[in-house]
């Protein structure tokens, strides 16, 4: 596909009866959609990674939500079909918090009996969704501010529009500084095993027009010691009550990089990733996806040659953050501070 080809590509398309997925397995090669009309499709699609990116996660499920109700209302005891619904779609993946955020706020909707519940639910998700994207521009804004001018930036995985509402949250941020002209250069790193970067980044910049670098995963540290970087924007996947951040693995070993090479850390994230349960990183789940996702196709036939440990999470210590910008404000070392001040008043 050129670069120059624009699509107003997204990873969710609702159509207020069905949910249709962008399947990210397939892409940049294939742009196709699968059509979900209930609950179960919807687990399948987020624990498959068709759809994946924490702030996209808990949106499918609070559509999925909506496929529940709308199949079983209003036989009888729809309401227990509806929770068992719920209760699959929360096992779909552990690590993203927005998941259990957005399904929370669908379950406390459903607990207050509305007269039209169908109706209720859909407005709430389609609320979730509109408000995920309005926080995505406002980060973008903010942690635009906060970086100014910069020489180049490094992002990890994608926490572009593919995992969000739309627009992203670290691509919010890169997006931000480019439509400013406050960018030289950026550079996304393949992001192994999943390859998020090079085939979701890479060519997501490249539909708006923003040239990106990539590079091996293994470079990040030649890079940073070579002064080519500023800032790493990163996403989240769940934020603890001290700040320490759970995000693709890769997250830390960049942030312990970039203290060594003085490159400052930005975490670019809406309030819904915020776990204030959590005092620290210490007890969030990481997932251990399918080690078949790592194995070179060489191994898959004969799996008794190797094994393989995929962890697709890791926890970077609030400490090695230098800000954390979500859309409702800034904090600036979180190590000294936490984030209990970005809580909802
Ligand atoms: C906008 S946050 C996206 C966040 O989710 C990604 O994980 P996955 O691709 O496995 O869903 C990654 O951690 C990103 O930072």
């Amino acid at each position: 596909m050129s670069t120059s080809q624009k699509l107003s590509v997204q990873a969710l398309q609702w159509s207020g009866h069905s949910l249709k997925v962008l399947d990210q397995r397939l892409l940049p090669e294939t742009i196709a959609y699968d059509e979900y009309n209930d609950a179960a499709g919807v687990t399948e699609a987020i624990a498959s990674m068709r759809v994946r990116g924490a702030p996209a996660i808990g949106i499918a499920a609070a559509y999925g939500v909506v496929l529940s109700a709308m199949r079983h209302y209003p036989n009888a005891d729809w309401q227990s079909a509806v929770e068992q619904d719920i209760q699959q779609l929360a096992a779909s993946r552990p690590t993203a918090v927005n998941l259990f955020w957005a399904l929370d706020k669908m379950r406390r909707l459903l607990a207050q009996n509305p007269a039209e519940p169908i109706a209720a639910l859909t407005q709430l998700a389609e609320q979730i969704h509109a408000e995920d994207i309005a926080a995505n521009h406002a980060m973008g804004e903010r942690g635009a501010d906060v970086i100014g001018d910069a020489k180049a930036v490094l992002t990890h995985c994608n926490a572009g529009a593919l995992a969000t509402g739309g627009y992203g949250t670290a691509l919010g941020v890169i997006r931000s500084l480019h439509k400013r002209g406050q960018l030289q250069n950026v550079y996304a790193d393949e992001t192994r095993p999943w390859l998020q970067g090079a085939r979701l980044t890479v060519w997501e910049l490249a539909q708006d027009g923003i040239p990106a670098t990539l590079i091996a995963d293994s470079a990040a540290a030649w890079l940073m010691k070579s002064g080519k970087v500023d800032w790493i924007i990163v996403g989240a996947d769940r934020i603890a009550a001290n700040g320490d951040v759970a995000n693709k693995i890769g997250t830390y070993s960049l942030a312990v990089l970039a203290k060594q090479h003085g490159v400052k850390v930005m975490v670019a994230a809406p309030s819904s990733t915020f776990d204030f349960s959590m005092e620290n990183g210490d007890s969030i789940e990481i997932e251990q996806r399918n080690p078949k996702e790592l194995l070179p196709d060489c191994y898959l036939n004969d799996g008794s040659l190797v094994d393989a440990w995929n962890p697709v999470f890791d926890v970077t210590p609030a400490a090695l953050i230098s800000a954390i910008v979500t859309e409702r404000g800034v904090v600036i070392d979180p190590g000294l501070h936490g984030v209990r001040s970005l809580a909802p008043c």
